[in-house]
């Protein structure tokens, strides 16, 4: 049986998945069919190089701050901040400890195995959940409520007591992206005119996912995709990339890559708040590419709304007089937008509109229905 060297992620053969299928990555060997994406999705040769230059946003300077972030909002949902506040020692730190857990051997990894349902835990190569178009990853997810110890009680329990200063590390990172999320949502309702306060008070007790990702290096980098295209479901994601590009925008019609900056954190809209926005914000389709040089992380957290909370946008945005009452999208909770990207649908370009249809559809589901 061909060894698995450690650039190569296990994957179980999904057809009957007690055999895991193992396999070495050489010149010779194409990598299983599982992970080869369709010819209109595949990454082209020009897509790696041509750039997207994101607006870099200053916190330091909060007019020009917000006058970028609406613009680049209203555009295509992406920017990078600096003098963002999180230490250089905490951004190494965080990149260490991951690359320790992923280091780590097959067997320790899938002691935190997401379980089917859930959105947290170990995943590699999501192959209990997809049986095609399987992404060139692995992935860590957990939540992260502000001012609780979910992260490090995530760690010792799940990981053992051994990982508590991971637990102790991650926790101290999801409270500096926390804090992070809250200056971006003073600048998101100023830039909409509704109020400094107006997105931080509907997010102050947030229930957040921090995800870690890791992807190989595979030597048939334009057969696959380390994350197929996509919107973020979720409300806002602050995500530092380590030194290697992979990060891509959907832009005027091309993939275009957001080169990695160390001291930048970049910031993207997602779903839940383009519908608290009436769709004035854009949620913007993305990937990650892989490359046969090099492994890359990718250190993603998720700014998500108390699973119950009515997702609705401030009065000061709807023109009545606009069709439908003036709302771009029904009133719904994250709850289930969640359970819909996990159970019904991969997440796409048309995951809010596909669950708007959905959510409306099903009377019942309504929020505040019988
Ligand atoms: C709520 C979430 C679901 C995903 C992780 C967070 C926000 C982004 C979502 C995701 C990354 C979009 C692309 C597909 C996905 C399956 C993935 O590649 O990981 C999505 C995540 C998920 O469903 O686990
Ligand atoms: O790894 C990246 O750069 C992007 C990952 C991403 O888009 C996600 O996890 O939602
Ligand atoms: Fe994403």
């Amino acid at each position: 049986m061909a060894m698995v060297s450690r650039e190569t992620p296990i994957v179980r053969n999904v057809h009957n998945h007690h055999l895991p299928l193992t396999f070495h990555q050489d010149a010779s060997t194409a990598i299983p069919t599982q992970f080869i994406w369709p010819d209109e999705e595949k990454p082209t040769q020009d897509s790696t190089r041509a750039l997207l230059c994101i607006p870099t946003v200053d916190l330091a300077d909060t007019e020009s701050a917000v006058r970028m972030v609406k613009e680049a909002c209203a555009e295509h949902g992406f920017f990078q901040v600096v003098n963002h506040g999180i230490s250089e020692e905490l951004l190494d730190d965080a990149h260490r400890y991951t690359d320790a857990f992923f280091s780590l051997p097959s067997s320790e990894k899938q002691k935190s195995k997401r379980v089917a349902g859930e959105s947290c835990g170990y995943s590699s190569s999501f192959t209990g959940r997809f049986s095609s178009k399987l992404p060139w990853k692995e992935t860590l997810s957990f939540h992260h409520r502000s001012g609780s110890n979910d992260v490090s009680r995530y760690f010792a329990t799940t990981m053992g007591l051994h990982f508590n200063r991971h637990g102790e590390m991650y926790e101290k990172y999801c409270e500096a992206m926390s804090r992070l999320s809250m200056t971006v949502m003073e600048l998101l309702g100023m830039s909409l005119e509704v109020g400094r306060r107006r997105f931080v008070d509907f997010f102050q007790d947030h229930d957040s996912i921090m995800r870690l990702n890791h992807y190989p290096r595979c030597q048939t980098p334009n057969l696959t995709l380390g994350t197929g295209p996509h919107c973020d479901p979720t409300s806002l994601t602050i995500l530092h990339q380590d030194d290697v590009c992979g990060l891509q925008v959907f832009h005027n019609k091309r993939w275009l890559s957001i080169p990695p900056r160390k001291d930048a954190l970049v910031v993207n809209i997602g779903d839940t708040f383009m519908a608290l926005s009436n769709g004035r914000y854009k949620s913007c389709l993305h990937r990650a590419v892989v490359n046969s040089e090099k492994s890359r992380k990718s250190l993603a957290f998720f700014l998500c709304p108390s699973m119950t909370k009515i997702v609705r946008p401030p009065e000061e945005l709807i023109d009545e007089k606009s069709p439908n009452g003036g709302r771009k999208y029904p009133d719904f909770t994250w709850t289930q937008f969640l359970e819909f990207t996990q159970k019904h649908y991969r997440a796409d370009n048309n995951t809010l509109s596909a669950f708007a249809k959905w959510v409306t559809s099903v009377p019942h589901f309504l929020p505040g229905g019988d």
